[in-house]
């Protein structure tokens, strides 16, 4: 088949009965993605667990595209962690994403599935990279080395869906999100993001009395956050308008401290004791707000403050504290 036989399809509503598959979708952004595709009426969302489809085995997924045939894939499938896991395990974070999301790729072209979406990361960009961070600093500048391996497969990813369409002719699109918090986060006290981190660490603390806590850093560097139901609408919005090999940024589009956040955090949880910094551990890059003018140029924009999404979030941890990952 030549790209000239692929119907292309028009960017608009989805067919609610299409059938969306949903890598990852037990995790932080795939659980909110399948939350707002069900609430939009959609019946037919599909998904496996790790366990039941590993996504690093090619033919595994192979049988698996064949079994479901798609109408719609999101790729919110990979190993993720904070600074931690990621300057720990590089070799994981790159083996383990390059292969879940060739794998994804491949399987999709090969049946020609219309619509596929990628979510890469905002540690794609140079460390120091101007900001905020336009889509085109890509590759303009050396990467943070904490998350490099990572931001090597994401960039890889980026690359491999402008290789598809270039050779397929198929309407797949991929996205880069800033950092993501909300509900179904992973709370590891080692492996997670600041926030996570810092709302089970402010937790115990106040359980436990303690007369302070020690977060990691310099508490210097910036960071956006986005919630990420707003991410999970941006996703639906992005595959019913756009339709372009250029990543797109999906961000808040304002950053504040690490400090400051430990405040909101404290102030979140009702902790009151002393934030102590530790500077043996990681900063990272120094600061990573998107630009996300060409967003906003699709006509979307978030819709949920931090303040406000973060107690959502630590009604949400109290409820779960059983469930979320050790
Ligand atoms: N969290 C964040 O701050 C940000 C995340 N992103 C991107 O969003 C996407 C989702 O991240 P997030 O939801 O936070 O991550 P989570 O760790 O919460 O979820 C990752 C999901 O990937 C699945 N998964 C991991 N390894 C495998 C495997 N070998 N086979 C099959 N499934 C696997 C997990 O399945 P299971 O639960 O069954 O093991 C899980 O559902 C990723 O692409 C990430 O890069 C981008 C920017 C920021
Ligand atoms: C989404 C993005 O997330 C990762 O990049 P990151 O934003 O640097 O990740 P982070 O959330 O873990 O840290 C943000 C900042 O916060 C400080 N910090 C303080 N105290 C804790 C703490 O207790 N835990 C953590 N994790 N960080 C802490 C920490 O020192 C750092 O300065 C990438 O690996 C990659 O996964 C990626 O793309």
């Amino acid at each position: 088949m030549t790209i000239m036989d692929v119907e292309r399809p028009v960017v608009g509503p989805l067919d609610r009965t299409a059938r969306v598959y949903v890598a990852g979708h037990r995790g932080l952004v795939g659980s909110a993605i399948c939350r707002l595709l069900r609430a939009e009426g959609f019946t037919d969302v599909v998904g496996w667990s790790s366990r039941e489809l590993d996504l690093r085995d090619r033919d595994a997924v192979f049988r698996r595209f064949e079994e479901m045939r798609p109408d719609v894939v999101i790729d919110a499938a990979a190993r993720v962690g904070g600074i931690m896991a990621n300057s720990t395990y590089p070799a994981d974070f790159l083996s383990d994403n390059l292969r879940m999301q060739t794998n994804i790729l491949d399987a999709a072209a090969a049946q020609r599935v219309p619509r596929l979406l990628f979510l890469g990361s905002s540690c794609i960009y140079p460390k120091f990279a101007a900001q905020p961070i336009r889509e085109e600093s890509l590759l303009t500048g050396a990467l943070e080395p904490t998350n490099d391996a990572y931001a090597i497969a994401k960039i890889a990813g980026i690359l491999g869906i402008q290789a598809v369409r270039r050779q397929y002719g198929l309407a797949y699109i991929s996205a880069m999100p800033t950092n993501l918090y909300g509900p179904g986060d992973n709370f590891h006290p080692q492996h997670s993001h600041v926030l996570p981190a810092m709302m089970r660490r402010f937790h115990e603390a106040k359980l436990g009395g303690l007369p302070a806590v020690t977060c990691w850093g310099s508490g210097t560097p910036r960071r956006e956050f986005l919630h990420v139901d707003d991410l999970a609408a941006a996703c639906l919005h992005l595959l019913e308008t756009y339709d372009s090999p250029d990543t797109i940024n999906i961000g808040s589009g304002t950053d504040h401290t690490i400090a400051q956040i430990a405040d909101m955090m404290a102030e979140t949880v009702g902790y009151d004791g002393d934030i102590h910094w530790d500077a043996s551990k990681p900063d990272g890059t120094p600061r990573k707000l998107l630009d996300v003018s060409r967003l906003k140029a699709t006509g979307w924009k978030p819709e949920i403050p931090l303040s406000e999404g973060l107690r959502e979030t630590y009604a949400w941890f109290l409820d779960n504290q059983d469930k979320f990952r050790r």
